[in-house]
């Protein structure tokens, strides 16, 4: 079952480019990872699934409802964390936090308490009084302290510390486990390849691929390491070559063959063979690799 579904969802802001023909889909259940460059449309995506913004063309849904036609009801139970925090200056935590719940119907206020005991946050404190990390973490209390079925994550983690990221991801798990889906935009790699189960990857407006965060690693190539040479010859299936004091390195996609017969001349050191990280597969999909749906 679709928890979001979008088709040729499309934005321009005048003649600038939003996003352009987005297809996406979220089960329920996913804890799905939306990922690309500044620029490339992730927070245009969340803002229009919100209704926050309207769209120029296509069309989209949350919850089987069409995004321009539902309002308030279904806000209530998704838990949004917009990418920067700003609030009403003067007021307390706990009145942001308070002032947020009445959007819900729900008591939360047990809730609130635990989540903020969790993230360490003082709750009396105002909020121009506090950090980056700090007001990231009142819109964290204000997105869960409802519990609600989905939640809409822009950058949720920037200006975390690293433990605070890890708590933070331990609530995603939990509420995940309890049956709610997760839509979350990041930078940060190596969130999506622990934390989500499908991703999708967005560059200059377009969807360029989408599938199983197992899927998008599950690539052909392979970084070879030659050590002791400084050079070689290029055959096909050869990209992305970095020389250091070492030797060179590169990602190799063509026939295993064809490159140890290249190899079987040189005088190397040592060579090894491995699986590349998520990241080089990322950026190679960033920096204008293949396409892949
Ligand atoms: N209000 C606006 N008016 C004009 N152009 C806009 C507006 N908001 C976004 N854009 C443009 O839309 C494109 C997508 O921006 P968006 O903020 O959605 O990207 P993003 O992926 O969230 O970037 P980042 O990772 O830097 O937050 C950019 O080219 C941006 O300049």
């Amino acid at each position: 079952m679709n928890i979001i579904k979008t088709e040729g969802l499309t934005k321009y802001y005048g003649r600038s480019r939003g996003i352009d023909n987005l297809d996406l889909e979220v089960k329920k259940g996913d804890v799905f990872g939306f990922i690309g460059p500044n620029g490339s449309g992730k927070s245009t995506t969340i803002r229009l699934l919100l209704g926050l913004i309207s769209s120029s063309k296509g069309k989209g849904e949350i919850f089987a409802e069409d995004i321009k036609k539902y309002r308030y009801e279904n806000l209530k139970d998704i838990g949004y964390i917009p990418s920067e925090t700003m609030f009403y200056k003067g007021m307390k935590v706990k009145d942001v936090i308070s002032f947020s719940s009445k959007l819900y119907n729900r008591s939360t206020e047990t809730e609130a308490r635990k989540l903020c005991e969790r993230f360490n946050l003082d709750s009396n404190k105002k909020v121009e009084e506090l950090s980056l990390g700090n007001r990231k973490k009142v819109s964290i209390v204000c997105a869960f302290q409802h519990k609600p079925s989905l939640y809409i994550l822009d950058e949720p983690t920037s200006g975390l510390d690293p433990l605070m990221q890890k708590e933070f991801f331990e609530l995603i798990k939990e509420r995940n486990r309890e049956g709610a889906t997760v839509f979350l935009s990041s930078h940060v790699l190596s969130e999506i390849q622990l934390y989500c189960n499908r991703a999708g990857i967005i560059r200059e407006g377009k969807l360029i691929a989408c599938d199983t965060v197992a899927n998008l690693s599950n690539t052909q190539a392979k970084r070879v390491n030659l050590f002791g040479i400084k050079d070689i010859e290029y055959i096909d299936g050869i990209a992305d070559i970095h020389r250091n004091d070492r030797g060179i390195n590169f990602l190799y996609s063509g026939n295993i063959n064809t490159l140890i017969k290249s190899l079987t001349d040189l005088n190397l050191e040592d060579i090894t063979i491995t699986e590349p990280s998520l990241d080089e597969i990322f950026l190679h999909y960033y920096n204008g690799g293949d396409e892949r749906q």
